[in-house]
């Protein structure tokens, strides 16, 4: 599926202050943003470079200090609790910590039947396993073998499978993936990047990848913004991006990627 022209998502003017007078961080600095149905952004930044701060606004897990956020056209309104809980059905997160996403005390059964509660819906029990069990299926997951395990006791990329099986149950509008395959190696990270693509087509999910890796974000991504020091100096196609940067940071960025065919000059 083609991403649609409508603006989903978008921001004009969003600026994240931190701190006051000597303690100041201006961590965003005059943001505009638009993002599609259906389209996979990614935000590629060094470290700093306020990549998570415009994450946790987009996710309305902090209040910009200046500008507006629009959702489906209308400013956000996410002051009361049921409002904050509309949205979040629409917007999910993955985060690089898997662990800061899960209920350690709760069994993979629980934090699995939690997506069907809260979505509101009332299934019966064989209903709920089998919805269960076709998510962990999706993510080459055995229900059964995880079922009465507690989150510690999986290993970084089973948890990062199961962030994913949670995404596949709750069907969000908009994923937010703050660097989801930092904890695994190459080959389960296509995989994964795999799985998000798939989640895309299937659901015209719009896909907000934050990370620091330009060859990764090329991969997976329609959009490119690059990110320097709170501001966006750098927007557009992937290819284009990645063939033709305009901005000098884009350029180191791109010749940073570890080129592995070539010789390494240790002089
Ligand atoms: N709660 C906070 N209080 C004060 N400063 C903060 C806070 N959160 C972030 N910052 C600062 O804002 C700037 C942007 O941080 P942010 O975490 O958004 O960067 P990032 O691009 O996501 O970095 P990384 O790739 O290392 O996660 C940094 O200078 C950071 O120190």
């Amino acid at each position: 599926m083609k991403p649609s022209e409508t603006p989903l998502l978008s921001g004009s003017g969003i600026t994240k202050v931190f701190g006051f007078g000597n303690n100041k961080t201006i961590a965003l600095q005059d943001i505009d943003f638009s993002f599609r149905e259906g389209e996979i952004v990614s935000i590629v930044g060094e470290s700093g470079s306020g990549k998570t701060t415009l994450a946790k606004i987009l996710m309305g897990l902090l209040k910009e200090t200046t500008g507006e956020v629009l959702y489906k056209g209308l400013p956000r309104q996410l002051r009361k609790h049921s409002q904050r809980k509309r949205y979040w059905k629409d917007i999910q997160a993955i985060f690089q910590d898997p662990f800061s996403s899960f209920n350690l005390f709760h069994k993979v059964v629980r934090l699995l039947d939690d997506c069907i509660e809260l979505q509101g819906l009332k299934l019966n029990k064989e209903e709920r396993l089998r919805r269960m069990k076709e998510a962990c299926s999706f993510v080459n997951l055995k229900f059964e073998e995880l079922m009465n395990k507690y989150p510690f006791e999986l290993s970084g990329g089973q948890m990062q499978r199961l962030m994913i099986a949670r995404i596949f149950m709750l069907h969000p509008k908009v994923l937010i993936a703050d660097e989801p395959t930092s904890m695994i190696d190459a080959c389960s990270r296509s995989t994964i990047l795999d799985m998000l693509l798939k989640l895309r087509d299937e659901n015209n999910m719009t896909i907000i990848f934050i990370t620091h890796d330009v060859g990764l974000a090329y991969y997976i991504s329609d959009t490119l913004y690059i990110m320097e020091r709170g501001r966006i100096v750098e927007r557009g196609p992937a290819e284009s991006i990645i063939l033709n940067p305009t901005h000098d940071y884009t350029r180191q960025l791109i010749e940073d990627v570890p080129k592995i065919h070539e010789e390494w000059n240790l002089a």
